[in-house]
C-alpha cells in the first residue's frame, strides 16, 4: 500500500526554482495584504455610504479602485513568477524522464508500449507541471486568504464567524471523500488514454501490415472498444465532479443564509453596526472564491497524483545493464574479442546461449549462421552490452567489457542493422548521427566509401535533404548505404553487421556489397549472414544451434566436414535466389 504521496518526489525539482518562487511569494503576500486593505476601505466606505457626502463617497471609491489596482499588480507578479517556476519544474522533469528512458535497456523497450511512453512524457508531465502551477499560483494564495480573511472576520465578530465555520468540517470531509474517488477514477482514465494512444502508435507504425492483412475493420473495432472504455472512464470522472460541485455549492449557500440570519440578530442586539456587517459580508464574499479554488485544486491534485505516479513509476525503472561506479574508459582497441564460457537467458531457466567460447583476432570476419531463433542476434547483442551475459565474460583486447564505461565501449563498436532507422534531420546529420558538430568533408568521404555519395548529391538538397518523419523516402538499399556511411564515419575497430534478409535489385545489391566490403576491411566483424556471398568471404563461419556453436571453420572446411553447415548450405543457400554466389 502506498503510504507517501509521490508529490514529495517533486521536491528536488521544485527546490532549484526557489528564487523564482520567492518572487512569486512576494506577489502573493502583496495580494493578500491588498485584499485585507480592501476590506478595511469597504468598511470606511460603508460608514460614509448613507451620509449623502458624495465627495467623501467618491474619495472612498477612488481609494478602493486604487487598492484593486495594487492588488491586480501583485496578482500579475505572483502569476508570472509562479508560472515560470512551474514550467521549469515540468521542463526539468521531462528532460530527466527522457534521459532516464535512454538509459533503460533494450529489454524494457521490448515490452513497453511506445504510445504509453510518449503519453507519460507529454500529457502526464504537463499535468504534473499544471499541478505545481496550481499549487503555487492558486492553492497557496487561496489558503493564505482562507487564513487571513477569517482572522479579520473573527476580529470583527466571532459569533458570526462561528456560524460560517460550523459547516466547514463537513465540507472538508466531503471534499476528501470525493477527492480520493476522483484520484482513483482519474488514474483509470489516464491509463485508458495511454492504452488508446499505444494502439494508435502500433497501428500507424504497422499500417502496412494492417492493410496487407485487410485488418482495417478488425483494428477499427479494437480501437473503438478501447475508445469506449476510455469514454466511460472519463465519464465516471465527470459524473463524480457533477455530483460534487452542487453539493459543495449547496453547503456554501447554507452558510451564506445562516450568516444573514445571525448578522440580522447581531445588529438587532447592537453587537454589530451595519457598516461592519457590510465589510463582513464583503469578507465573506471574498472567501467564496478561494474556497471554490481550494476545492477544485484539491480535486486536481488528486487527479494529478495519477500522473505523478505514472511519471515516477517510469523513473523508478532501473536499468539492468549498469556501469560500475569506477568504470574505466576503454582505450582505443585493436579489436581482439573473446567470449569466455558465455551463457545467457532472457528468462531464468531458459538459456538462449550456452557456455560459448570464442576468440576473434583483430581484423577477423566471423559469419554467424543458423536457424531462426538459434541465438545469433543475442550473441552479438552481448558485445555492446545491450544485455549482460548471465554467466561467463567477454573481453575486448583483454579488458572485461563490464569494467569499462558503456559510452567508451559502444563508441568502438559499429552496428549496421538489418533495418536502418532514419531520424528526423538532414542526410548529413543522419550519417553523423549522435554528433553535435561534424566535419562535412568527413561525412562526404564516408558517404563515398559507402557508395552513397552519388545518390545523395542527386537529391534536391544534397546532404541537406531532410529525412526521417515527413522527409524524403529512401529505398532499402539507400538506407543501408547510409547506415554503412554512419559506421564508416565512426570508424570502429569492431563491427556488427546484421545482413538484410530482403532482396535488393541486383544493382543496389552490388553497391551495398561493395560498400560493406570496404567497411569490413581491417576490422573485426561479426556478421549475421544471410547471403552465401558474404558467408564465403568470411574468415570463419560459426554455425549456431540452440545457443551453442555447433561447427566452426571456413566455408570449404565446413563443406568438407559434411555436417550441419553442408546440409544448411544444400537446403537453404543453393536453392534460394537471394544467396547469389
Ligand atoms: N527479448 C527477448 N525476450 C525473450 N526471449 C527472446 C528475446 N529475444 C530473443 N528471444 C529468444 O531467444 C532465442 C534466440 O533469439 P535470437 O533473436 O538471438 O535468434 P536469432 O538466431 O538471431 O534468430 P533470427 O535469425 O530469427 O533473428 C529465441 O528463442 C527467441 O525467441
Amino acid at each position: 500500500m502506498k503510504t507517501r504521496s509521490n508529490y514529495w518526489q517533486l521536491l528536488p525539482y521544485i527546490r532549484p526554482q526557489w528564487q523564482t518562487i520567492v518572487k512569486g511569494f512576494i506577489g502573493i503576500l502583496g495580494y493578500v495584504l491588498a485584499t485585507l486593505a480592501l476590506l478595511r476601505y469597504v468598511r470606511q466606505f460603508a460608514t460614509v455610504f448613507g451620509g449623502g457626502d458624495l465627495n467623501a463617497i467618491a474619495l472612498q471609491l477612488a481609494i478602493i479602485a486604487a487598492v484593486f489596482l495594487v492588488r491586480g499588480f501583485f496578482q500579475s507578479v505572483q502569476d508570472i513568477y509562479m508560472a515560470k517556476a512551474a514550467l521549469r519544474v515540468a521542463f526539468h522533469l521531462r528532460n530527466k524522464v527522457y534521459s532516464h528512458l535512454q538509459k533503460l535497456n533494450l529489454s524494457y523497450f521490448e515490452t513497453a508500449k511506445s504510445g504509453d511512453l510518449s503519453y507519460r512524457l507529454t500529457e502526464d508531465v504537463d499535468r504534473v507541471g499544471e499541478v505545481v502551477h496550481k499549487l503555487f499560483h492558486d492553492f497557496i494564495p487561496c489558503v493564505l486568504q482562507l487564513v487571513a480573511i477569517p482572522i479579520y472576520m473573527i476580529s470583527l465578530n466571532w459569533q458570526l464567524t462561528l456560524a460560517i465555520i460550523i459547516v466547514a468540517p463537513l465540507m472538508g470531509i466531503l471534499i476528501g471523500w470525493f477527492g480520493e474517488r476522483l484520484r482513483r477514477f482519474s488514474l483509470k482514465s489516464q491509463n485508458r488514454i495511454s492504452d488508446l494512444s499505444a494502439i494508435l502508435t502500433e497501428v500507424v507504425s504497422g499500417i502496412r501490415i494492417v492493410q496487407a492483412f485487410a485488418a482495417e475493420n478488425y483494428e477499427t473495432a479494437r480501437f473503438s472498444r478501447e475508445a469506449e472504455r476510455t469514454m466511460s472512464a472519463k465519464y465516471s470522472v465527470e459524473r463524480l465532479k457533477a455530483i460534487q460541485i452542487p453539493i459543495v455549492g449547496f453547503l456554501e449557500a447554507v452558510s451564506a443564509l445562516t450568516l444573514l440570519f445571525v448578522g440580522a440578530a447581531q445588529i438587532a442586539n447592537d453587537n454589530l453596526t451595519v457598516a461592519e456587517f457590510f465589510s463582513y459580508l464583503t469578507a465573506a464574499a471574498l472567501l467564496i472564491d478561494p474556497i471554490g479554488h481550494v476545492t477544485n485544486n484539491y480535486n486536481e491534485f488528486k487527479q494529478g497524483e495519477a500522473s505523478v505516479d505514472r511519471v515516477f513509476e517510469l523513473l523508478a525503472v532501473q536499468p539492468t545493464v549498469v556501469e560500475k561506479p569506477n568504470a574505466l574508459l576503454l582505450p582505443p582497441v585493436s579489436g581482439k574479442v573473446e567470449y569466455s564460457r558465455v551463457s545467457f537467458a532472457y528468462k531464468p531457466g531458459e538459456p538462449v546461449l550456452k557456455d560459448i567460447s570464442l576468440l576473434a583476432q583483430p581484423g577477423e570476419a566471423i559469419a554467424l549462421v543458423g536457424a531462426s531463433g538459434a541465438g545469433k542476434t543475442t550473441f552479438v547483442n552481448l558485445l555492446p552490452r545491450f544485455y549482460d551475459a548471465t554467466a561467463g565474460e567477454i573481453f575486448i583486447d583483454g579488458v572485461d567489457i563490464r569494467d569499462v564505461t558503456l559510452d567508451s565501449l559502444r563508441r568502438q563498436i559499429g552496428i549496421v542493422p538489418q533495418e536502418t532507422m532514419m531520424f528526423s534531420g538532414t542526410i548529413a546529420q543522419n550519417i553523423a548521427f549522435g554528433q553535435d558538430s561534424f566535419d562535412m568533408e568527413a561525412v562526404e568521404k564516408a558517404a563515398s566509401i559507402a557508395n552513397a555519395h552519388q545518390f545523395i548529391t542527386q537529391l534536391s538538397d544534397g546532404y541537406h535533404t531532410w529525412v526521417g518523419e515527413r522527409g524524403v523516402n529512401l529505398s532499402g538499399g539507400q538506407r543501408q548505404r547510409i547506415a554503412i556511411a554512419r559506421a564508416v564515419l565512426l570508424n570502429p575497430r569492431i563491427l556488427i553487421l546484421d545482413e538484410a534478409t530482403s532482396a535488393l535489385d541486383s544493382e543496389s545489391e552490388a553497391l551495398v556489397q561493395e560498400a560493406l566490403e570496404r567497411l569490413m576491411e581491417g576490422r573485426t566483424v561479426f556478421i549475421i549472414a544471410h547471403r552465401l556471398s558474404t558467408v564465403r568471404r568470411c574468415d570463419r563461419i560459426l554455425v549456431l544451434e540452440r545457443g551453442q556453436i555447433l561447427e566452426s571453420g571456413t566455408h570449404e572446411e565446413l563443406l568438407t566436414l559434411g555436417h550441419r553447415y553442408a546440409r544448411f548450405y544444400a537446403q537453404q543457400f543453393s536453392r534460394s535466389h537471394e544467396f547469389k554466389q
